[in-house]
């Protein structure tokens, strides 16, 4: 039987914590397959954001219409959107998507766990106009929601960290966003998947908690260790 497939719209991270990285893998862990549009790249690390470099909004939508014309697309996460043409283009395509509308995560990414701001003031007004109300959950956490003037909708769903003691969680909102479109895919109800991604996320971070990778907020873990009889 095929997998489902869902598809991430961000940017990369290359200290592989966050952004395309963390979502790839989190669509692997969670059985569905996962195809990835490439909104920025990013020089960044687990200590901060060093430069972006933002795709041209027309290969984002060229990339998204390879995808959409040719996968039965189940999930849309987004992601990093780098620039407003990209939020307001990309919410334009999604609108006008004929026949059953995939399900659409929508974690607004606008500032990193380092503190590095990803998303610009016109990003945010984009964002309000154009790509919130079409999304099916919206998902962030508190300083973006605040960013985003703490909108009243009801497909919103403030993300707020939790009580396991780490600093490894660079990239837990984005396991998140990717753990729930990966449910949602997979057919689940808002509410089961939202608890879902909840545990998943939970559990990785345990895995993960006393790793000592990079100087700063270490990745958190999107995979499942084998044993070494399974890797050898
Ligand atoms: N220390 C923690 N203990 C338990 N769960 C956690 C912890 N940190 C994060 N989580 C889980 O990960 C989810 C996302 O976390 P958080 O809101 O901190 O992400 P973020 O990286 O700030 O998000 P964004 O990608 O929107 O910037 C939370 O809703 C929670 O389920
Ligand atoms: C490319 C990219 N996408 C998303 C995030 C946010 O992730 P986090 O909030 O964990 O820093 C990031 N730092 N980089």
């Amino acid at each position: 039987m095929n997998p489902p497939v869902v598809v991430t719209i961000a940017g990369t991270d290359s200290g592989g914590a966050a952004g395309i990285a963390a979502d790839l893998t989190t669509f692997a862990a969670l059985g569905v397959h996962g195809a990835c549009v490439v909104t920025a790249v990013t020089a960044q690390d687990t200590t901060g954001v060093r430069a972006v470099h933002p795709v041209p909004t027309q290969m984002v939508l060229a990339q998204l219409d390879a995808v959409l014309d040719d996968l039965p697309v189940a999930a849309i996460k987004t992601g990093m959107l780098a620039s407003p043409e990209t939020v307001v283009c990309l919410s334009t395509r999604l609108r006008g998507l004929s026949g059953t509308r995939p399900r659409l995560v929508v974690d607004p990414v606008l500032v990193a766990t380092s503190g590095a701001v990803l998303g610009s003031a016109e990003v945010v007004a984009a964002y309000r106009e154009h790509l919130l109300p079409i999304a099916d959950v919206v998902t962030p956490n508190e300083d973006e929601f605040d960013a985003l003037g703490r909108p009243d909708l009801a497909n919103v769903l403030v993300t707020r960290g939790g009580d396991i003691p780490t600093t490894n969680d660079h990239g837990t909102g984005c396991t998140h966003s990717s753990a729930l479109a990966a449910y949602l895919a997979h057919g689940l109800d808002r509410a089961t998947a939202a608890a879902r991604a909840d545990a998943f996320v939970a559990r990785q971070l345990h895995l993960s908690k006393d790793w000592t990778l990079g100087r700063g907020r270490g990745p958190v873990a999107h995979l499942h260790p084998l044993t070494p009889g399974e890797i050898a």
